[in-house]
């Protein structure tokens, strides 16, 4: 699912902005992306607190396909998401803190 609406997201990029939504997001620049998925993850966790199921699960979508965007528009592949998930399975939480690089490491990590 998420992979299928990653492939539309991409397919957006260059197009009319009057004719998708995504494609003035991507006009809009990434600071107004992020401060779209900022806004929609205040509203899931208002949902998740207030405990309407139904809302919780609408302002999740559009956490998720916000979120996507702003991966996209970083050139971030949903893959190594994955690949960082798949990497914890198996592992508690406790433990996965404890083994994370400190603050700042990941991006020496990338250079
Ligand atoms: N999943 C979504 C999706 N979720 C939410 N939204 C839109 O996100 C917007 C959020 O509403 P807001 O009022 O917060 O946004 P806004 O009107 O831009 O307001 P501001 O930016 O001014 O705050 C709404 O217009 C929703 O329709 C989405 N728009 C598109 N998709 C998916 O992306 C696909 C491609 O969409 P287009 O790019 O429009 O073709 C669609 O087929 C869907 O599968």
């Amino acid at each position: 699912m998420l992979d299928a609406l990653h492939r539309v997201i991409l397919s957006r990029r260059g197009a009319d902005p009057d004719q998708s939504h995504t494609a003035r997001l991507f006009a809009r620049g990434r600071a107004k992306i992020a401060q779209k998925v900022g806004e929609e993850a205040v509203e899931t966790v208002i949902e998740g607190i207030r405990g309407d199921k139904a809302k919780l699960a609408e302002e999740s979508a559009d956490l998720l396909y916000h979120l996507l965007v702003l991966w996209a528009d970083a050139d971030l592949e949903p893959a190594r998401v994955y690949a960082i998930l798949d990497g914890r399975r198996g592992t508690s939480g406790i433990e996965e803190k404890k083994n994370r690089k400190p603050k700042g490491k990941a991006e020496e990590a990338d250079a």
